[in-house]
C-alpha cells in the first residue's frame, strides 16, 4: 500500500524531479509523504517544495526513522560517501533504491549494514509524464513485498521491466540514456525543417509527432519494425531514397555505437568505483 509510504529523496535533480513530478500526478503517493533534500541547493528545494507540494528539508534535518524507501538520485562519485553516511542512520525495515548509473546492488550492500534491502533501478525522464521505460533488479536481501510496493511506486513512473542485474548496463544504454537519441534525432529534423523554410515550432512539432505515432505502432501492433518499414516504403518512392541516404551515412551503426558506448560508461563507472573498495 504506496499511500502508507514515506519516500525519501537524496538527490534534488533532473532525474529526482522527473519521478516525483510521476508520482504526484497519479495520487498514489500522497505529497506529503515524499521528502527531498539534497548537498546545498536551497532554491532547488524551495522550487520543489512550491511545485510539487512535498517536503523539502536540508540533508541534516531529514527525518530517517519516518523513511520506508530511501532513493538515491544524486550522481554515481556521490554514493561512496552518502551510503557511509546513511548506513548507521538507517534500520533493517527501509528500503534503498538506487537510480544511479553503473552503481551495483553488490556495491551498495557491502557498504550498507548485512541484510540491508537494496533495489537497482534505471528510470528515464519520461517518468516526469509518467512514460519512462524503468528497469529494477533486485539486491540479495530485498524481501518480496518491498519489492512489489516498489515495483507500484515505479509504475506510477511508466512502464516497468523486472530485469536481472547483469542486463542493466544495457538496459541504460537503449532506455536511461535513450530519449537523449531521440531528442538529437528531432533536433536534426526540426533543423532541416527550419532549414528548407520551415517554422522552426512546426517542424519540432510534426518531428515528435512522428516518433510518437511510430513509436505507438510498435506498441500497438504486432508487426516488426522491418515489416512496419515495409509498409512505408514504395518502389523508387521517397522513403526508398531517404532510407538509402541513412544506409549510406551508417545511420543504424551510429545508433549501435550510441547505446553500446552508453552500456559501456555504465560498466565503467561499477568497475572505477569498485575499485575504491580495494
Ligand atoms: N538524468 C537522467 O536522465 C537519469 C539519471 N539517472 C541517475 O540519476 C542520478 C542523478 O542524475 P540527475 O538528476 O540527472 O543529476 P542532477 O545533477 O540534476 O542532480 C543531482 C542532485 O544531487 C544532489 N547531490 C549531489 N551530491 C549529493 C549528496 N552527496 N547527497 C545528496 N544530494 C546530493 C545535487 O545537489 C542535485 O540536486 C545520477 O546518478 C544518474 O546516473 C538515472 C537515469 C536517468
Ligand atoms: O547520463 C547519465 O549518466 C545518466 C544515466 C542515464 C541517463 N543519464
Amino acid at each position: 500500500m504506496l499511500k502508507h509510504k514515506t519516500i525519501a529523496f537524496l538527490g534534488a535533480g533532473n532525474m529526482a524531479e522527473a519521478m516525483i513530478s510521476g508520482m504526484i500526478q497519479t495520487g498514489k503517493v500522497p505529497a506529503k509523504q515524499i521528502i527531498v533534500t539534497n548537498r546545498c541547493n536551497q532554491n532547488r528545494l524551495n522550487l520543489m517544495k512550491e511545485k510539487y507540494g512535498v517536503k523539502a528539508v536540508p540533508m541534516n534535518e531529514l527525518p530517517y526513522e519516518e523513511i520506508d524507501f530511501l532513493i538515491l538520485a544524486m550522481k554515481p562519485k556521490g554514493a561512496e560517501e552518502t551510503l557511509s553516511t546513511v548506513k548507521s542512520l538507517l534500520n533493517s525495515k527501509q528500503v534503498v533504491i538506487s537510480v544511479l548509473a553503473g552503481i551495483t546492488t553488490s556495491y551498495m550492500e557491502e557498504r550498507l549494514n548485512p541484510g540491508q534491502e537494496v533495489i537497482r533501478v534505471m528510470p528515464n525522464t519520461s517518468s516526469m509524464i509518467q512514460e519512462s521505460a524503468t528497469a529494477m533488479s533486485l539486491g540479495t536481501y530485498a524481501k518480496d513485498q518491498n519489492a512489489e510496493d516498489v515495483k507500484e511506486l515505479l509504475e506510477c513512473m511508466g512502464k516497468v521491466y523486472v530485469i536481472e542485474e547483469d542486463q542493466m548496463d544495457i538496459f541504460t544504454g537503449i532506455a536511461g540514456s535513450g530519449p537523449a537519441y531521440f531528442y538529437y534525432l528531432m533536433e536534426q529534423m526540426e533543423k532541416i525543417g527550419k532549414v528548407s523554410g520551415m517554422d522552426n515550432e512546426m517542424a519540432r512539432k510534426i518531428a515528435a509527432q512522428t516518433v510518437y505515432g511510430a513509436a505507438k505502432m510498435i506498441m500497438e501492433k504486432e508487426e516488426t519494425p522491418a515489416e512496419l518499414i515495409d509498409n512505408i516504403v514504395s518502389p523508387n518512392g521517397t522513403t526508398a531514397a531517404g532510407l538509402e541516404a541513412l544506409k549510406k551515412h551508417n545511420g543504424g551503426e551510429a545508433i549501435s555505437q550510441a547505446v553500446n558506448n552508453a552500456a559501456k560508461r555504465s560498466k565503467e563507472i561499477s568497475e572505477e568505483l569498485e575499485g575504491v573498495l580495494v
